[in-house]
């Protein structure tokens, strides 16, 4: 028997469950992916030709039978992880800034039970290469910004369905097209998760009482969102210079002192690729590049900056379609 009067201000029973809080509204619905179970083979002819490969999965290119409209089709083990990849990516596919899906197939080959993803084709490749074209150049401040305007709104996106991805890098930003007409795309949602509290269901559960629930217990994830800033300023600090803020001393992939150099935020702005940067961008990049995750600027804040906003070549007139 529990005294009412102990515990919550609403002075009730803490054990029954009629005053859990209302269930968490999850701001994003929860996607009804279409998903066939016909083979992807009679829709679309599938060529030998690698267009990638993905960490978690290898991307084909094939063509519509129909209209001969050549797509990506990229092949996963149906698999817990691979499922909630395809889950996050779909539901963020209808934007602009992120790589489309067009069919998602369960076929099972040699007892295997795959998903296959029909994408758009960006045939304008990787951002990273773009930056490696340049060579050991770089970007104008007005090309660099407008690349990570669109970058940030593709962000923005992601952020607002509370989806963090976790990823962001050039080899996961791809154009659509080659030439200056591209539309850059964020891909590979590998490593994407939600960050509501949706995602905690214990907190559900009636017999949970919060008394000794931390903080962080309940939701949301307040960080995932942060590491998307940090990797946003690492790419923009690329794109401005050519060369990345934290490196190791021989090019190596990860070195002890490459490490605490991160740990501890220690980069600098070196003469003289840095010389004729403006201060606006610099301090986009030291907002973004802060160790500590809650003095990050959000993706809102960098939207509102206007180092970003003061290229942004067109105003926003909101359309009324
Ligand atoms: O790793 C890199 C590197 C250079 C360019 C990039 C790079 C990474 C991702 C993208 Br997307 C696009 C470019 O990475 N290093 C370390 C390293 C050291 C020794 C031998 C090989 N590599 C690097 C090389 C030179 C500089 N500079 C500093 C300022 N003065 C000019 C030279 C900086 C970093």
């Amino acid at each position: 028997n529990v005294e009412t009067t102990r515990g919550g201000a609403e002075n009730s029973n803490p054990l029954s469950n009629q005053n859990l809080p209302p269930k968490a509204h999850s701001s994003t619905l929860q996607s009804t992916m279409p998903v066939h179970s016909h083979p992807v083979t009679q829709d679309y002819k599938i060529s030998r030709q690698v267009l990638g490969v993905g960490i978690n999965g290898k991307v084909v290119e094939c063509h519509n039978r129909k209209t001969g409209t050549k797509f990506a089709l990229k092949v996963l083990r149906d698999v817990p992880k691979a499922r909630r990849e395809v889950e996050l990516h779909y539901m963020a596919s209808e934007h602009r800034h992120i790589v489309k899906i067009f069919d998602v197939y369960e076929n099972t080959y040699n007892g295997v039970k795959c998903l296959l993803v029909v994408m758009e084709c960006m045939e304008g490749g990787e951002l990273f290469s773009r930056i490696q074209e340049r060579a050991q150049s770089a970007f104008t401040e007005r090309e660099g910004a407008e690349i990570m305007y669109d970058i940030c709104c593709a962000v923005q996106y992601l952020h607002r369905m509370n989806i963090a991805h976790r990823d962001i890098k050039p080899e996961n930003l791809l154009y659509s097209t080659k030439g200056s007409s591209g539309v850059l795309k964020l891909t590979d949602f590998g490593f994407a998760k939600r960050t509501d509290a949706t995602a905690i269901r214990p907190l559900e559960t009636p017999c949970y009482t919060p008394y000794y629930a931390a903080p962080e217990v309940l939701g949301p994830e307040k960080y995932d969102k942060s590491c998307d800033m940090w990797s946003i300023g690492v790419v923009m600090y690329i794109l401005l210079c050519g060369f990345p803020p934290f490196y190791s001393a021989h090019g190596l992939p990860m070195s002890p002192g490459m490490k605490t150099r991160i740990r501890s935020g220690q980069y600098v702005f070196p003469s003289p690729e840095w010389d004729r940067v403006s201060e606006a961008a610099k301090d986009v990049i030291r907002g973004l590049l802060k160790t500590d995750p809650s003095e990050r600027l959000t993706i809102d804040q960098v939207m509102a900056h206007k180092w970003i906003t003061h290229y942004m070549k067109v105003p926003e007139t909101p359309l009324f379609t």
